[in-house]
């Protein structure tokens, strides 16, 4: 009997500058933002904002932001990735899988990772987008990825994509466990999550029988509203927030990193940070559980920029719970992902 063909597994993250030179920045953003499903504009209007305005304006203010983020390991994004492969692998029988990782934008890249599972001739490949609730821009645009490379393939595998994973217990037990952590170290008056933003735009195109109106509608999550951004950052927020106990009144969900002049998902994170201050709260813990690695967005806008902010206006504690990183029930978390598309 010949020996049973492995499952190949890809877990993919977003990506990241390959250094922290404004060339590289520029390079990677140029990559990211062409993405016709992060900027989702026609290609010419998309190609003349990117390439005249974005890139050569933004870069070597982002170059600037890397540099405080840079550790002697690199970017966190990406050697985060590498310790969750490198924890993930001894976990799962090694006659059965291979894992590798990519990044959606530079290196390493999908194709590479394709290739390298396709030369080990799998017989299945399991697609983990590293990013927990659905967008167009982020697990969308992985998906499609993985498609167009598919579609150069003499033998096609099965190909079995994880679209989200907001509602995964060991998802939520993982964050339950970071946060009652920093809970235990702190005395907080009110609890923040703050999801990487979206233009609204993206959620009106992707709405089921126009359900979405980008207000309440997102206070349930159900068969309406499953792929909708929104809902699944509303849904994960009442999930983790009941694990831990928060109170409803304590408990803001908001979003960060607004790029451009449309408007994007509200509320901001920006007004949240007034809004609380204005009412006297002093000492917040702030989850970011859009990302399961530590990153710019966390590190540096919520970590750094948000903080500085709210204590300029009088706050005295604004406490970023860690990201999941490499975290053990994080680890599991993965694991059980993968064996149950298997
Ligand atoms: C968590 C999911 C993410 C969504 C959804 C997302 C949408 C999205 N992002 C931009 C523009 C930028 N994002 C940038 C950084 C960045 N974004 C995510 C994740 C999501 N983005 C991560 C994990 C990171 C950090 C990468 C790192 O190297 O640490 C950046 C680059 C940094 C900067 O210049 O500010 C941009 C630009 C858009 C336009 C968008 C949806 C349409
Ligand atoms: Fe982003
Ligand atoms: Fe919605």
């Amino acid at each position: 009997m010949p020996k049973a063909q492995k499952i190949g597994v890809l877990l993919v993250n977003l990506g990241t500058p390959d250094s922290t030179a404004t060339g590289d920045v520029r390079k990677y953003l140029r990559e990211f933002l062409m993405d016709g499903r992060v900027i989702d504009f026609p290609f010419i209007p998309r190609w003349m904002l990117v390439n005249l305005i974005i890139a050569p304006f933004r870069a070597p203010k982002s170059a600037k932001e890397y540099r405080k983020l840079w550790t002697d390991r690199g970017s966190p994004l990406l050697f985060h990735t590498e310790d969750l492969r490198d924890k993930l692998i001894p976990k799962l029988d090694p006659d059965k899988y291979l894992v590798k990782i990519a990044m959606r934008y530079q290196s390493p890249s999908i194709e590479q990772g394709l290739n390298e599972l396709m030369a080990e001739k799998v017989r299945k490949i399991i697609v983990l987008p590293l990013f927990p609730q659905y967008a167009s821009a982020t697990n969308g645009s992985v998906i499609d990825r993985v498609m167009e490379i598919a579609r150069g393939w003499q033998i096609i595998p099965e190909i079995s994509f994880i679209s989200n994973f907001v509602e995964h217990p060991l998802f939520l037990q993982a964050w339950e466990e970071l946060g009652r952590e920093m809970m235990e170290k702190g005395d907080y008056e009110h609890f923040v999550f703050s999801y990487h933003g979206l233009p609204e735009r993206q959620i009106r195109k992707g709405s089921v029988d126009n359900y979405c109106k980008l207000g309440s509608c997102c206070n349930k999550y159900g068969a309406k509203n499953q792929f909708c951004y929104r809902a699944q950052c509303f849904q994960t927020t009442r999930l983790v927030a009941a694990k831990l106990g928060l109170p409803e009144e304590k408990v803001t969900t908001c979003f960060q990193s607004r790029l451009g002049n449309d408007p994007w998902v509200k509320p901001y994170t920006e007004d949240v940070i007034k809004e609380l201050a204005g009412k006297g709260i002093k000492k917040v813990l702030v989850f970011s559980p859009a990302f399961v690695a530590d990153c710019l967005e966390t590190t540096v806008e919520v970590g750094e920029e948000y903080k500085e902010e709210f204590e300029e206006l009088g706050g005295e504690h604004w406490d970023l719970v860690p990201s999941l990183n490499s975290n053990d029930t994080w680890i599991e978390c993965v694991k059980d992902l993968i064996e149950s598309r298997s």
